[in-house]
Order: C-alpha cells, then sequence, then structure tokens
C-alpha cells in the first residue's frame, strides 16, 4: 500500500482528485473523512493542508503527495520533487498600492513587506541586493497595505483580480509555480513499484491530453500531400472508403499544431474532419 498526500479544500483539491481518478483509480471521498482508501489499486489518500505535505513526505509520514512548488521550495524540500503535473499553475509575485511610486526593485529598500513566503522572498531580494522588512502573515495578504501593515506585498497571483479588488498593482515576479508530484526519498522496493506504476499511468494521461485524435475523408490522389502531415504515433491509418477513389485518413496530433495541421489538410483537399479526444496513450 502506498501512501498520497493531497490537499483537503484548496486550489490543488479538485485537479488533484481528478488526476487520480482519470489514473484509473476509485474511492470514496466524503467531505468530512480526512483519510480514505482506494478500491481498485493498493493507496490510501491523506487530504491535509498544503503546507503540511512536503514535511509529511519527507519524514515519510505520507509516501507521495502532491503539492505547488511555492510552498516545496519555500519549505527547502525541492529534492522531493517527482513530476511537474502542469495544473495549479500561479506566480509569486511583490505587489505595491496602485498609487505608490514604483521604479526597479530598489524602490523597496528600507520598506515593510507581507508574505506567506519569507524565505522564497528573501532569497530574490538578496540576489537583488535590496534589504527591506518582511512581515510573515500567514493569510489575507492582499489587505495588509491597506491596514497599515506593510508597504508592500508578496503573494500567489493568478489572474491578478485579487490584487485588483485590494487596489494593489503587480510589480515583480518573484517565482512561478506549478504543482509537482513528490515522493519520500526512501521508498521501499514495493512502494517504489507502485509509485512507478502510477507514474506509467499519470503520463499517459498526460500525453493523450495533449494530443487528439484525426479522423479524415480525402480522395486518393490527395493522400501523398496529407501523408507528411499526419505523423501519428507511427504514420496514419489509411482505409478506403466505400466510394471508389475515396479513403478515411486516422491520426494523432498535438495539441499545439492543431490548428495549423487542420488548416493545411483542407487546403491539401481533406473533407468531414472529426476530432476526437483521447482518454489514454501509451507508448
Ligand atoms: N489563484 C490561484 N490559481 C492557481 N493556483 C493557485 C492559486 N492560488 C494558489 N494556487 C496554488 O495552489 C496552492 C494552494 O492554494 P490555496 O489558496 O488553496 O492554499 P491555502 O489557502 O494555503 O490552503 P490550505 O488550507 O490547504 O493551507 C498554492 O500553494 C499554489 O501553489
Ligand atoms: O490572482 P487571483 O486569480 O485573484 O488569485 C490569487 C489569489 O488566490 C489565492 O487565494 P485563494 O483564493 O485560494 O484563497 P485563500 O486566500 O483562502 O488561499 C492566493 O492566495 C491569492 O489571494
Ligand atoms: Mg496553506
Amino acid at each position: 500500500m502506498i501512501r498520497l498526500a493531497i490537499q483537503k479544500s484548496g486550489r490543488l483539491s479538485d485537479d488533484s482528485l481528478k488526476l487520480i481518478r482519470e489514473c484509473g483509480i476509485s474511492f470514496l471521498s466524503a467531505s468530512s473523512k480526512l483519510k480514505t482508501e482506494a478500491t481498485n489499486f493498493p493507496l490510501e489518500i491523506l487530504f491535509l493542508r498544503d503546507d503540511d505535505i512536503p514535511g509529511y513526505v519527507a519524514d515519510g509520514v505520507a509516501d507521495i503527495g502532491i503539492v505547488g512548488q511555492n510552498v516545496l521550495v519555500e519549505e527547502g524540500l525541492q529534492q522531493l520533487t517527482v513530476k511537474n503535473l502542469g495544473f495549479s499553475k500561479c506566480r509569486l509575485s511583490l505587489a505595491v498600492s496602485k498609487g505608490d511610486a514604483y521604479a526597479d526593485v530598489t524602490s523597496l529598500q528600507g520598506k515593510s513587506i507581507a508574505t506567506s513566503y519569507p524565505n522564497l522572498l528573501q532569497e530574490f531580494l538578496t540576489s537583488k541586493g535590496v534589504q527591506a522588512d518582511i512581515h510573515t502573515i500567514s493569510g489575507s495578504v492582499e489587505i495588509a497595505p491597506s491596514i497599515g501593515l506593510a508597504d508592500a506585498v508578496c503573494d500567489i497571483v493568478s489572474s491578478g483580480s485579487t490584487l485588483i479588488s485590494n487596489g494593489l498593482r503587480e510589480v515583480e515576479t518573484v517565482f512561478k509555480s506549478e504543482a509537482v508530484l513528490i515522493a519520500n526519498q526512501n521508498l521501499d522496493a514495493e512502494k517504489n513499484h507502485l509509485l512507478q506504476q502510477l507514474l506509467f499511468r499519470m503520463e499517459a494521461v498526460q500525453k493523450a491530453q495533449k494530443s487528439k485524435y484525426v479522423v479524415l475523408n480525402a480522395p486518393n490522389s490527395a493522400i501523398p500531400q496529407i501523408k507528411p502531415l499526419l505523423p501519428g504515433i507511427k504514420s496514419p491509418t489509411i482505409i478506403p472508403l466505400a466510394e471508389e477513389g475515396w479513403s478515411s485518413l486516422h491520426s494523432v496530433v498535438n495539441e499545439d499544431d492543431f490548428w495549423d495541421i487542420i488548416q493545411k489538410l483542407k487546403e491539401a483537399g481533406a473533407e468531414g474532419i472529426l476530432v476526437v479526444p483521447i482518454e489514454k496513450m501509451i507508448g
């Protein structure tokens, strides 16, 4: 049995649970239950405050966990990272009151800055040669300038709407973050085997999310032009249609190149193009 720690409730929770389910793992979850067991994989899930997850994994209370890089690096435990997960993307930024003058980071010299990330902030300020008074608070950081607690803040930003609602202006990016899978560094052979199985499934899910299955019809005369546009995993599948002189081509395309390829396919004479999501992709 391997023990996974995820955030109980917050910005990491939904996508963490979604990823586990997409790996084909089923479990019952009730909001009041802080521990559950999967029904079809030897996995136990602990629901915790995100700040506690790196420490629990480092100590072996949990074997693996999902947490934001901002929390992991703040706690000095980045060496536990196994895999970037691509969700809960955000940045740790410095912000000042909307009306405050700000030229560059030296404008913060001698100022007080409220944050929940004193280590990341201190490292950034030191790298810029700036000395400031760091005031550590555990939440509602954006309120600090308006109540006279600090001159500036250093907090998590995604859309920027929390800053705007609190009369603040983002001025520097201190750290970029996304969710990561972390693991204890001394897992025994059995737990390591289970971790490798989970990683295999996660990679299949991630690959599938970046790809689309494309089906189209084309006159046989257009196939030489279309084939190089659809390299797929090996090469496209070509099946003759009932109508003489026509074929159906099937392939996988990468999401990043998708619109560009569709445009070129149409120009080459493709018709009836169907685009289908892929659930899992292996090899
Ligand atoms: N607005 C956001 N958009 C995307 N990701 C975010 C956002 N805010 C935070 N995150 C990421 O999600 C993590 C958890 O954020 P959340 O705000 O839920 O934490 P929290 O309030 O400290 O929760 P907890 O109660 O578990 O301590 C952060 O550490 C960060 O990595
Ligand atoms: O740039 P935005 O899109 O506005 O997001 C940023 C906000 O999101 C997070 O808080 P959250 O809403 O998770 O609440 P919390 O303070 O309870 O953690 C973070 O601490 C910021 O306050
Ligand atoms: Mg927290």
